[in-house]
């Protein structure tokens, strides 16, 4: 299996989150790439190649222009208002609030913007996510191009990042990107799978009303994990896209049993939609030692999951997403892998 990977990755070198009411070290840090790319080549899974540069076309077919114009400058008009910090946005249109005008103020744009206060913009964060966009359609485009499997080791993330939103770590929503790309070169259906410890809530809200692309998703119950607003299991999907939209929230703790036979339900569901592409967003924080996370995967586990998913004989690709369990995720994430092509 191919794996596709930039350098520019690195670019978004964040130096801050807010967790528990303290600035700290980002959980989504620079070093999980690392393990990954040590796991991969010790595994002898496949190159590891750079993809090409797709430029903005593919993002703007799923993210809105001015929120990309955002994310461009936000950085350079941040420190250019006088900001010391990383851009990290304190309001919102909150509840009670308008939101439909944006206002001038880059703090006001941020909160605009953004899901949530976690995830800083910082030097280098724009370049980093449109490498890692790149990362998703190098790996599409092969898949499409040998019907092999191939694995996007994406950062930042993009499961979160809604049409106009960022937050979870993400920006652009590399599986959507991804996901757009392979309809416009034919396919009739996407299969996009979350296993994620987190809902996709950017992945459902950008085809909530779509019946060519199939968002399921696996997750911790919103009652009371991250994104905490979207992923109730009576969110199906709206107009076109009824029955397009499947959530599977499961309370912290979760058995791993528990959490297979829920993914054989996603599995019948995919094969019974006549999918032609499986896209995975591979969160590996569904791992037991996972800071951030409440699942009880153990590294054996992902085998499993890799080795069951190669059942759905559809074409595959694997696109990073959560994981922060450092030293571990190099394990975790290969294991998929190599189940997937046992
Ligand atoms: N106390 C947990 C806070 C979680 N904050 C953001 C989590 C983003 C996960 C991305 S996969
Ligand atoms: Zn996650």
């Amino acid at each position: 299996m191919l794996t596709f990977y930039s350098e520019d990755s690195r670019l978004r070198q964040a130096r801050t989150e807010l967790h528990d009411g303290a600035l700290v070290t980002p959980f989504e840090c620079p070093e999980r790439l690392d393990l990954v790319l040590k796991h991969l080549r010790q595994s002898g899974l496949g190159d590891i190649r750079t993809p090409s540069a797709y430029g903005l076309a593919p993002v703007l077919a799923v993210h809105d222009k001015e929120y990309v114009t955002f994310l461009a400058n936000c950085w350079q008009a941040w420190g250019a208002a006088g900001h010391k910090g990383e851009a990290i946005p304190n309001i919102w249109p909150a509840r009670t609030m308008r939101s439909d005008r944006i206002p001038r103020s880059i703090s006001g744009q941020l909160g605009y913007y953004a899901l949530a206060a976690e995830t800083s913009i910082s030097e280098g964060t724009f370049e980093a996510a449109m490498a890692s966009k790149d990362v998703a359609l190098g790996a599409l485009e092969h898949t499409l191009k040998t019907g092999e499997p191939s694995f996007g080791l994406c950062r930042p993330p993009g499961h979160h990042a809604a049409y106009d939103q960022f937050g979870g770590y993400c920006f652009f929503n590399n599986a959507a990107i991804a996901a757009q790309r392979a309809l416009e070169a034919g396919k009739r259906r996407v299969a996009i799978l979350d296993v994620d410890f987190h809902h996709g809530n950017g992945t459902q809200q950008i085809f909530y009303q779509r019946d060519d692309v199939l968002f399921i998703s696996l997750h911790g119950d919103p009652e009371v994990t991250f994104p905490y607003y979207l992923g109730y299991a009576d969110e199906n999907g709206e107009g076109r896209g009824e029955g397009f939209n499947v959530n599977y929230p499961l309370p912290p703790g979760t058995s791993v049993a528990t959490w297979m036979a829920t993914l054989e339900q996603a599995l019948a569901t995919i094969e019974a939609a006549e999918c032609e592409l499986l896209i995975v967003s591979l969160g590996v924080d569904i791992f037991e030692g996972d800071p951030i996370s409440a699942f009880t995967f153990t590294s054996a586990d992902f085998t499993v999951l890799g080795q069951r998913l190669a059942q759905a004989g559809l074409p595959c690709v694997f696109l990073m997403e959560g994981g922060y369990a450092v030293d571990a995720i190099g394990v975790n994430v290969v294991n998929v892998l190599q189940g997937f092509e046992q």
